[in-house]
């Protein structure tokens, strides 16, 4: 039999999922969507061909409902889901921060609950999601899941404690990379190039770097170590960078990503 696939809250997150699954060969017509303006709703339909429904069809039809709100509308979706979902659905949350156990707490009692954290890159199916169970998620209910966010990238399972990091550094982690890009093309407007030409620098060799990290097996040191010639260029920049704390500023973000991700878990924190 089919199975129905509903995106409630289809913003950002939930477009650029629901295009990857569609990309991946997933059938529009088994896919719902819910938005909260009717004009977002007609948007998705017309983009993607799937089918706006309100929160409480896809509560009752779909086999699995993927909850894409920001954390802190989770407690209201849910107050309006919960009556509808049959307690043998699987619910997936996508939410920064939100426990399983928030959700378990107001769905029917032994409802499956899968907490997913994956991020933007999604739209060019290169996304990384990393996937956690709840106390009634089996490795079916995983599997569905992986099933879904395989369609836009890699999976990784992970134990729900590591989730808060996870979202630090992979959720939130292309953020970095833009900003680093952004300000590296500053550099280069100071060192007189065009913004155009400083962009399309910093972007190759983004992806160059990228692609070596990924493909070549070696340990970043050891990349970083091949640039860096002896009396070079790139020592007189390594430099600069330590001394401007840079390493010790990427912990300190992440770490304090970690923590707004922590804080997020009551789904009340503005
Ligand atoms: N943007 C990102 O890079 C990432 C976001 N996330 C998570 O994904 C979630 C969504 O983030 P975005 O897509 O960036 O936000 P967004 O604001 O683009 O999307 C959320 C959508 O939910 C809709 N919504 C809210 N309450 C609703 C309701 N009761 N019924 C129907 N629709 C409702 C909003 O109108 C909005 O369109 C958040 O929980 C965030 O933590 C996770 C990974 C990465
Ligand atoms: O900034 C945020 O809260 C969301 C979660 C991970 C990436 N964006």
């Amino acid at each position: 039999m089919t199975q129905k696939v509903a995106v409630l809250g289809t913003g950002k997150i939930g477009e650029a999922l629901l295009s990857g699954m569609i990309r991946a060969g997933w059938a529009p017509e088994d896919l719902l969507v819910t938005a909260r303006r009717p004009e977002r709703a007609e948007e998705l339909r017309a983009r993607h061909g799937v089918t706006p429904v309100g929160n409480t069809e896809a509560a009752k039809t779909a086999d699995t409902l993927i909850l894409t709100v920001k954390p802190q509308d989770m407690g209201a979706l849910l107050d309006e889901l919960a009556p509808h979902i049959p307690a043998d659905r699987l619910v997936i949350s996508g939410a920064a921060g939100i426990p399983t156990a928030f959700l378990e707490e107001r769905l029917a009692k032994g409802t499956p609950v899968v907490r997913v954290m994956t991020n933007t890159p999604a739209l060019v199916d290169e996304a990384m999601s990393v996937i956690s169970p709840g106390t009634h998620a089996t490795q079916e209910h995983l599997a569905t899941a992986e099933d879904i966010f395989g369609a836009v990238g890699k999976t990784l399972r992970v134990p729900e404690g590591q989730q808060d990091a996870c979202t630090a550094l992979s959720g939130s982690g292309p953020a970095y990379f833009f900003y680093l890009v952004e300000a590296m093309t500053d550099a280069g407007i100071l060192l007189g190039l065009p913004r155009d030409k400083a962009h399309d620098l910093i972007v190759q060799s983004a992806i160059g770097a990228a692609v070596m990290l990924r493909d070549s097996g070696e340990h970043p040191v050891k990349l970083r170590e091949n640039v860096t010639s002896p009396a070079g260029t790139t020592i007189n920049a390594i430099r600069e960078l330590e001394n401007h704390g840079v390493r010790a500023a990427l912990i300190a973000a992440l770490e304090a990503a970690r923590d707004r991700s922590r804080e997020l878990a009551s789904g009340t924190k503005d």
